[in-house]
C-alpha cells in the first residue's frame, strides 16, 4: 500500500493529464452502453410501430444513435490520445527521476547489481509503472465513476433490475478482480523477478560472449538461459491460468445479469409498467453495461507487477549514496596543490583497510608518480580522490578546501581522468570529444586532436572526425584509443590530471606516442600517475611506493 501511495505521489504534476483521460474513458463508456440500449430500443420501437401501424417520431432516436456512435468513436480516439500522452510524459519523467537518483549511487552502491539488472529496472520496471495508470487507475475510476450512473439510470425502470445489474457488476469488477489479483500476485512477482535475472543473463551472455567461445561454455550459459526462460513461461502460463478463467467468469456474470433483467422486466411490460421496446433495452443496457468492468481482472492481476516494479525502484531510490553532499558547499577551489593528510580509508564498515595513513602533498602543478603491487591500493587512492568513495578518516584539501565541503560534481569538474580503460562511447570521434566540451568548436576540436598527436591519423580516417569508434573504441587501435582521451582531456582543460596505468597494454610505438601526447597535457597541470611503467616514470618530479595500503616516497 505504501509503494502504491509512494507511486502516486509520482503521478502528481500530471493529474491533468490522467484525469483528462479517465474523464474520457467514463465518456466511452457510457456512449458505447447508451448506443446500445437505445438501438435496442429503436430497432423495437419500429418494429412495433410497423406491426401496429402506429407512426412513432423516429427522428429524434436516429439522431441520437448518430450522436452516440460519433461520440463513441470520436471520444475513443481522443482517450487513446490523451491517455498516451500522459503516459509517455510520466515514463519520460520517471526516467529523468530514477537516473537522478541512480547517479549519486555510482559506482560505490552500485557495484553490487549487475549490469543487466539496473537496465532492466530503469527500462521495464519504469515501463511497468505505466501499468499502474493505463491498465489499474484509469479503468478502475472510469468504472466506479459509470456505474453509478448506470444503476442510477436503470433504477427510474426497476429498482430490482437495478440492483441485480449493481449485483452482477460488483461481483465481475470487484469480487473477481480481487481473486484474480490475490492469486496471480506471487506469480506476477516471480516473472518481474525472473524477467529481470533473465534480461542480466542475457547482457553477460553478450559481453562475455569472446571468454565462452574460447572456454567452450557457451553451451552451459545457453542451458543456464534456457531454464530461466522456461520458468518465466511457467509464470507467464499460471498467469494465463488465473487471467482465463476470471475473463470467462466476468462474461457469465454479464450474460447472467442480462438473463435475470429479462425475466423480472417481462412481468413488467405485461403489467404496462413497461412499454415493450423497453425490454430490448434494458437488457442490452445491462449487458452492455458490463464494458466498464470488463477490463478490471486484468487490471488487478496487472497491480501485482507493477507493484513489484515499483518495490524493485524504490529499492534502489532508497539507497543512502555512500558520500554525501555537504549542506552547504563551499565555492570551488582557486588553488589546485593537494594535500592529503593522516588518510585512511576501507571499502566495508568492518572490511580491512585499502588505505592507511596515507600522508602526501603536491603542489599546483606538481607531478608525482605511484608505483606499487596489484591490490596496494593505488586505484583506491584514486577513488578516493575523485570523490567515488567515501574516506573514513584524515583529509583531503584541494587548494586549502577539504573535499568534504566540495560537491562531488566540483571535485571531479576540476579533474580530468585518463584509465586503462578509458570509456569511448559507441558513437563518431566527434561526440566522443564533445562530452568534454559539448560546445567546442571545429578548431577546438583540431586543436585537442593536434596536442593529443592524433590530428593527423583522424584526417586518414575516411570518416575524419565522424568515424565510429565501436563499441568501447573496439574500431580504433590502443594507443588510438588512450591518444583520443587524451584529446577529450585537452578539451577539458582541466587544473588536474589522474592517470592510471596510461599506457598499460600499448606496445613500445604506441607507448611512445601516447607519453609524448601526455608530455604535452601535464604542462601545467597537478598530476597523478599511477604506473608500472619506468618510461611513464620519466614525466613525473617524485615517485611513491604504495604497499598494503600505506605510502612511502620511492628512494630510486
Ligand atoms: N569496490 C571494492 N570493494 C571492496 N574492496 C575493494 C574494492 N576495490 C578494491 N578493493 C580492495 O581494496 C584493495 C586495494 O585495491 P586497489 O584496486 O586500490 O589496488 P591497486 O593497487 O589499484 O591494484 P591494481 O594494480 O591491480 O589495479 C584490494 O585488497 C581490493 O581487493
Amino acid at each position: 500500500m505504501t509503494d502504491l501511495l509512494r507511486l502516486l505521489r509520482l503521478f502528481r504534476p500530471y493529474a491533468l493529464w490522467l484525469l483528462a483521460g479517465i474523464g474520457l474513458s467514463v465518456v466511452v463508456i457510457l456512449a458505447n452502453v447508451g448506443l446500445v440500449a437505445l438501438a435496442g430500443w429503436f430497432i423495437a420501437a419500429m418494429a412495433l410501430s410497423g406491426l401496429s401501424g402506429h407512426l412513432i417520431e423516429y427522428f429524434t432516436p436516429a439522431a441520437g444513435i448518430r450522436a452516440l456512435a460519433i461520440l463513441r468513436t470520436g471520444g475513443r480516439y481522443a482517450e487513446r490520445l490523451v491517455t498516451h500522452e500522459a503516459t509517455l510524459r510520466l515514463l519520460a519523467a520517471l526516467r529523468v527521476w530514477f537516473y537522478q537518483h541512480l547517479e549519486p549511487l555510482a559506482p560505490a552502491r552500485l557495484q553490487y547489481y549487475r549490469g543487466g539488472d539496473l537496465l532492466s529496472r530503469i527500462r521495464a520496471d519504469i515501463d511497468s509503472l505505466d501499468n499502474l495508470y493505463l491498465r489499474v487507475l484509469a479503468p478502475t475510476i472510469a468504472a466506479a465513476a459509470t456505474i453509478n450512473l448506470i444503476v442510477a439510470f436503470m433504477a427510474a425502470f426497476s429498482v430490482k433490475i437495478a440492483l441485480i445489474d449493481l449485483a452482477g457488476l460488483v461481483l465481475a469488477g470487484v469480487a473477481l478482480p480481487l481473486a484474480t489479483q490475490r492469486l496471480a500476485r506471487w506469480s506476477g512477482r516471480r516473472a518481474v523477478a525472473i524477467r529481470a535475472d533473465l534480461r542480466a543473463g542475457v547482457t553477460d551472455t553478450a559481453r562475455g560472449l569472446g571468454e565462452l567461445l574460447v572456454y567452450q561454455a557457451a553451451p552451459r550459459q545457453t542451458e543456464t538461459i534456457a531454464a530461466l526462460s522456461d520458468r518465466l513461461i511457467t509464470s507467464q502460463r499460471r498467469q494465463a491460468w488465473i487471467a482465463g478463467p476470471a475473463a470467462g467468469l466476468a462474461g457469465l456474470a454479464a450474460n447472467l445479469a442480462m438473463g435475470l433483467a429479462l425475466i423480472i422486466a417481462i412481468p413488467l411490460v405485461r403489467r404496462g409498467d413497461l412499454t415493450g421496446p423497453d425490454l430490448p433495452m434494458i437488457a442490452l443496457f445491462v449487458l452492455g453495461s458490463f464494458e466498464a468492468v470488463a477490463p478490471l481482472p486484468i487490471a488487478f492481476q496487472a497491480l501485482g507487477e507493477t507493484l513489484a516494479a515499483a518495490r524493485r525502484i524504490f529499492s534502489i531510490i532508497d539507497t543512502e549514496p555512500t558520500i554525501a553532499e555537504p549542506a552547504h558547499p563551499a565555492d570551488p577551489p582557486t588553488r589546485f596543490d593537494l594535500r592529503i593528510t593522516d588518510l585512511s580509508m576501507r571499502y566495508t564498515p568492518d572490511g580491512p583497510w585499502a588505505l592507511q595513513h596515507i600522508d602526501l602533498a603536491i603542489p599546483q602543478g606538481g607531478r608525482i608518480g605511484i608505483i606499487g603491487e596489484t591490490g596496494s591500493g593505488k586505484t583506491s587512492l584514486l577513488n578516493v580522490i575523485l570523490r567515488f568513495w567515501a574516506f573514513q578518516e584524515g583529509s583531503i584539501t584541494l587548494g586549502g578546501v577539504s573535499l568534504r565541503d566540495l560537491r562531488g560534481e566540483t571535485t571531479r569538474g576540476v579533474c580530468a581522468v585518463l584509465a586503462q580503460q578509458t570509456y569511448l562511447f559507441n558513437t563518431t570521434i566527434r561526440a566522443n570529444l564533445h562530452l568534454a566540451r559539448p560546445g567546442a568548436t571545429e578548431a577546438e576540436l583540431h586543436d585537442a586532436l593536434r596536442q593529443a598527436q592524433i590530428l593527423d591519423e583522424v584526417h586518414s580516417f575516411s570518416a575524419g572526425l565522424d568515424t565510429i569508434v565501436g563499441e568501447t573504441g573496439m574500431r580504433l587501435s590502443g594507443g588510438q584509443a588512450r591518444r583520443i582521451a587524451i584529446a577529450r582531456a585537452f578539451l577539458k582543460d582541466a587544473p588536474i590530471l589522474i592517470l592510471d596505468e596510461p599506457t598499460e597494454g600499448l606496445d613500445a610505438v604506441s607507448e611512445r606516442d601516447v607519453l609524448a601526447a601526455l608530455e604535452v597535457l601535464m604542462q601545467g597541470r597537478t598530476t597523478i600517475m599511477i604506473t608500472h611503467r619506468p618510461q611513464s616514470l620519466r614525466l613525473v618530479d617524485r615517485v611513491f611506493v604504495m604497499e598494503r595500503g600505506r605510502l612511502k616516497q620511492s628512494k630510486g
